[in-house]
């Protein structure tokens, strides 16, 4: 009787110069190797003559292993000079995620992890406050206190990076960590680093975002979920969503309103993110 195999997929994800016939080349290597397709989705940027793809393909049905695919692939990649990679995605990422004072985010967070709905392991918390140390520990992750002396940074950065690296992350989260991350982590973790702005950007960039918006009169707030890059809140946006509100709303009310759409906005980003459904190309993203 054939055996029941546990369902697993390979993620091929390429970004190259557009050119005729990447799509047929890739459908037929996967062919050739027995593979199925199970998702396939691409784009091409006409104006920019930059194409995009994401496929899925049933591991199951391959007839070699995911390095043998990456040795037999090369070539293929080389010819049309894509910048690719090909993920299990039965292997749980490493995310790290980082907290200041506000629990909304982070604890929605923990909560679609201990419920199995984010697809992730979450090797530890640091935080440069404590009072998220009871919440993250009864989910039985490591918490790491680290604060920042606002007079001398580095060495608390330095320590999160050592930590960090220690748990071999793959994605790290800000969930409303409130620090300007420095140059350097930028750099090491670029297209890793996620963060939640608590506005609809290009709006309302840095810190207090609702009391500007509050300020201004706005009729809708919102969050943005992006990578973190050197330049505050301009980096590549992942996810963004908005809610109304109106002149009976005061700042406050903002920050209330505010806090579902933060939590909704950054776990889509995240799960958009470990299921490598973005694709980023200087400040901008595809997302499949
Ligand atoms: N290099 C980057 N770091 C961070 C980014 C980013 O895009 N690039 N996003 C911010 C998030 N953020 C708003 O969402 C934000 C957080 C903090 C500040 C800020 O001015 N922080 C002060 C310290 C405040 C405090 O001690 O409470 C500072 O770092 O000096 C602005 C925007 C996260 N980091």
């Amino acid at each position: 009787m054939n055996e029941v195999k546990e369902p697993r997929e390979f993620c091929l994800v390429v970004s190259c110069p557009d050119a005729v016939g990447i799509v047929a080349a890739v459908s037929q290597f996967v062919a050739q190797q027995g593979g199925s397709l199970t998702e396939s989705n691409h784009h091409t940027d006409v104006a920019e003559g930059w194409f995009y793809m994401r496929n899925v393909i049933d591991a199951n049905t391959l007839s070699i292993d995911i390095d043998e695919f990456r040795e037999k692939f090369a070539s293929l990649a080389e010819k049309f000079e894509m910048n690719w990679h090909v993920r299990d995605g039965h292997k749980k990422q490493k995310v790290v995620l980082l907290a200041s004072h506000a629990s909304h985010c982070l604890a929605d967070l923990l909560y679609r992890w201990h419920s199995g709905e984010l697809h992730c392991d979450i090797p530890c918390v640091i935080s440069n406050h404590e009072n998220l140390r009871s919440m993250v520990e009864w989910h039985g992750i490591p918490f790491h206190y680290v604060p920042v002396d606002k007079n001398n940074k580095q060495p608390a950065f330095d320590k999160m990076n050592e930590i960090i690296e220690r748990h071999n992350a793959d994605t790290i989260v800000l969930a409303r960590y409130m620090q300007i991350i420095p140059p350097n982590l930028c750099a090491q973790y670029a297209g890793r680093l996620i963060n939640i702005h608590h506005s609809f950007l290009p709006s309302f960039i840095g810190a207090n975002p609702y009391k500007k918006a509050f300020d201004r009169g706005v009729k809708l707030i919102g969050a943005t979920s992006h990578y973190v890059t050197e330049d505050l809140d301009e980096g590549p946006i992942i996810e963004q969503d908005v809610i109304r509100v109106s002149h009976k709303c005061n700042k406050d009310d903002m920050v209330r309103l505010g806090r579902d759409v933060e939590k909704s906005v950054l776990s889509r980003g995240v799960r958009l993110h470990l299921e490598d459904r973005v694709i980023v190309r200087g400040n901008k993203t595809v997302v499949f």
